[in-house]
């Protein structure tokens, strides 16, 4: 059943310096192998989307990677250290899904945020000077200073995921995973947040970014890797997404919109996929907005 790596895994650096999955199966309790033989590769100071289909194992990945689930057979290394060591180290973050909240759960945004910091914390969590610092710069860099007080209920969807994002930002994590950030999200906070996101890859964070916004991809993200019950593919997202790679991903679920090109310089260049919200449009077989995530490239 395991797809092989697409060639262009193997010619790619084996630099797993950020987030290193190696032959990773994990079977749930009703016996149901969800992911299996996963392997992929990320350094530090980079931003990798993770892309695939629905039910292709995207949130059983993360939730391995932050060891909610235990994987059978295979290793997860964050920075080069154990799952276990990677969270009682702080050292990563997760960014929900807002359906995996409860946002009638009655709590400030501030002790949201504060929440990112109770690892810093003895175990009687009475937040120090430092504390209170972090989480109002963390709110600073989300915009979101002024909301402070309110209940997380009473936001907008775009403003809660910047208060999931603030209270990784408050932790000081290292590693970020970040489930489905631009849904339910508007044009102006997914560009605020993608500019936060290659800050924060500026500064040798490492973030895996789950997203069905196939066209946003090339734009932010310099690395992809690409799951259906094991990764398919992974690699710079400049030699990963090309039609055929994606259409393994995807098989008969992804739209592909063949342009009237009779009047094109080079007919059969442009292509257009898409899922859902945004169209991946490739040229030459290579995404055509590529290329302004790549500066990142050996940083870390
Ligand atoms: N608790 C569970 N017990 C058994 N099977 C599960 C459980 N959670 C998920 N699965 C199955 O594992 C597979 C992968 O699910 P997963 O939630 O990881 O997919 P996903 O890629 O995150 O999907 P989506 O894009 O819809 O969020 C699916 O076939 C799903 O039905």
């Amino acid at each position: 059943m395991n797809a092989p790596l697409s060639p262009t895994a193997a010619r790619v650096d084996a630099d797993g310096s950020g987030i290193s999955v190696e032959h990773v199966t994990v079977t749930y309790r009703n016996g149901h192998t969800a992911l299996r033989d996963a392997t992929f590769r990320i350094p530090t100071g980079t931003i990798t989307a993770l892309v695939g289909v629905n039910g292709s194992g995207k949130s059983t990945l993360f939730k391995t990677i932050m060891g909610f689930l235990g994987a059978s057979r295979g290793t997860v290394s964050l920075l080069g250290l154990s799952v276990a060591e990677a969270l009682k180290r702080n050292v990563v973050a997760y960014v929900p899904q807002a359906e995996e909240v409860d946002w009638t759960f009655p709590v400030l945004v501030e002790d949201v945020v504060m929440m990112g910091r109770y690892g810093h914390m003895s175990f009687l969590r009475i937040p120090r000077q430092a504390d209170h610092a972090a989480v109002e710069a963390a709110l600073g860099r989300v915009n979101m200073l002024e909301f402070r007080k309110r209940q997380i209920g009473e936001l907008s969807g775009g403003q809660r995921k910047r208060v999931f994002l603030a209270r990784a930002l408050a932790q000081n994590a290292r590693v970020i995973l970040l489930d489905e950030p631009f849904t339910g999200v508007d044009v102006k906070t997914e560009d605020a947040i993608i500019a936060l996101l290659k800050a924060l890859r500026d500064e040798g964070r490492v973030m895996l970014v789950s997203t069905h916004n196939l066209g946003s991809v090339p734009e932010f993200c310099d690395r992809t890797v690409l799951i259906k019950g094991t990764v398919l593919a992974y690699g710079l997202t400049s030699e990963i997404f090309t039609q055929a790679n994606l259409e393994q991903a995807f098989g008969g679920v992804l739209r592909h919109f063949v342009l009237d090109e009779s009047h094109a310089a080079t007919p059969g260049t442009l292509g257009v996929l898409t899922d859902d919200e945004r169209p991946l449009v490739l040229y030459k077989d290579r995404p055509a907005a590529s290329g302004t995530a790549g500066s990142s490239e050996g940083i870390g």
